[in-house]
């Protein structure tokens, strides 16, 4: 086992191997595939083109069109669930990915859906927004002084985005916003601070990608009544820092435990469905944000109850009558992948999100072929 602090020091990941990842896909019975969104499934910022419009909308995250086919492909295979993990909402998912089937993860996890059901919310109880209102304050403030820059405002984050602006003073404007919120709006409040190489995002605590996959394997486990172990793990994404949890997660060197020792987790995260499942709740309204307040839907599926968005009819939970053993992965069947980062818990890198389409276009090749 490998110390969390030595390991974040390792060097450089090596490359991922296309042949072994795809080997291995095709030798296991029951694959998760779990894919960013931004800067992993969407064409490159600098591709021709796609820059130099004022209009931030115009900038709006897109498949990367030649994407469609390969996931159509691997999202038909019965053997094989594919998730898109992104901090997203829930209507950019939707607009992306609706007509694949496949689950949605949006806001870092915190709202889920089958694209055969409706959101459902996986949001621990009790996030504090009490923050939001102060820091969407100065967000707008420092939009407005900062050219091309923009903010979005999600239900558990807000994120101040100047990948658009001109880079030097945005890199200064990104500075001199945290001062301020450190020394004012946030200086007594439970917020936690993400920063990107060209964003500054605000969540609430607790609120990452890795946190979430827990509560998401267990409504996935949970809604398709998995039998067979889930063998072979894919994790690739352009996650910041504090969403690296998700790669760790699954990892057999990261674990206190032997190898295979996610399935405690997935037990407690199917355990924590079942609770839940039993006391159906509305997302937490605490916030005083006045959009919190009002509603906690999501897109046109709204979440109409935390777990059962489906329809509301609650079924006995079927994983109660199957085995823990949802999660058997060997060393060699996991393979995470940073994509465009380099200081990453990930076991391997690519460089692009075109590299992501070959090898995505080469899996969904090789599946075919073997049908
Ligand atoms: O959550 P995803 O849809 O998979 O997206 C991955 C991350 O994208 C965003 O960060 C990236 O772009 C930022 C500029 O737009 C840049 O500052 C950052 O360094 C990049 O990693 C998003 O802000 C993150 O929350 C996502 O995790």
């Amino acid at each position: 086992m490998i110390p969390l602090a030595e390991a974040q020091q390792r060097i450089l990941p090596p490359q991922l191997v296309f042949s072994d990842a795809i080997k291995y896909y095709l030798q296991s019975k029951n694959r998760l595939l779990i894919l960013g969104f931004n800067a992993t499934l969407t064409e490159p910022v600098d591709t021709p083109g796609r820059r130099g419009g004022d209009q931030i909308k115009e900038m709006e995250l897109k498949l990367h069109p030649e994407l469609k086919g390969p996931l159509k492909m691997l999202c038909s295979d019965p053997n094989t669930t594919v998730v898109v993990l992104s901090g997203s909402k829930c209507s950019v998912l939707d607009n992306n990915f609706g007509e694949f089937d496949m689950w949605l993860a949006a806001e870092n996890g915190m709202f889920l859906r089958s694209t055969k059901g409706k959101w459902m919310t996986t949001m621990p109880e009790h996030l504090n927004m009490d923050w939001v209102d102060s820091v969407k304050h100065v967000f707008e403030n420092f939009t407005a002084r900062t050219p091309r820059s923009h903010f979005e405002r999600r239900k558990t984050s807000l994120v101040w985005n100047y990948k658009y602006a001109a880079i030097e003073f945005g890199r200064l404007q990104a500075r001199d916003m945290l001062q301020h919120l450190w020394t004012g709006p946030i200086a007594n409040s439970s917020v936690d601070v993400v920063q990107g190489s060209r964003s500054v995002e605000m969540r609430a605590v607790g609120v990452t990608k890795g946190a979430a996959i827990e509560r998401i394997l267990g409504e996935i486990v949970h809604s398709k009544a998995i039998c067979t172990p889930i063998d072979y793990v894919l994790c690739m994404g352009h996650f910041l820092g504090k969403d690296e949890d998700v790669y760790t997660f699954f990892d057999p060197e990261f674990s206190s435990e032997t190898m295979g020792i996610p399935t405690t987790k997935v037990c407690d995260a199917m355990k924590l469905a079942n609770e839940k499942r039993q006391t159906p709740k509305l997302p937490s309204s605490r916030s005083n944000s006045k959009s919190q307040g009002k509603s906690q839907q999501c897109g046109p599926n709204s979440v109409k109850k935390s777990i059962n968005g489906a329809s509301g009819n609650r079924r006995r939970s079927s994983s109660e009558n199957i085995s823990w053993n949802v999660l058997d992965l060997k060393k060699e069947n996991y393979f995470s992948c940073a994509v465009g980062r380099t200081r990453t818990n990930a076991r391997y890198l690519l460089n692009t999100s075109d590299d992501v389409v070959l090898f995505l276009k080469e899996m969904a090749e090789a599946f075919f072929q073997n049908l």
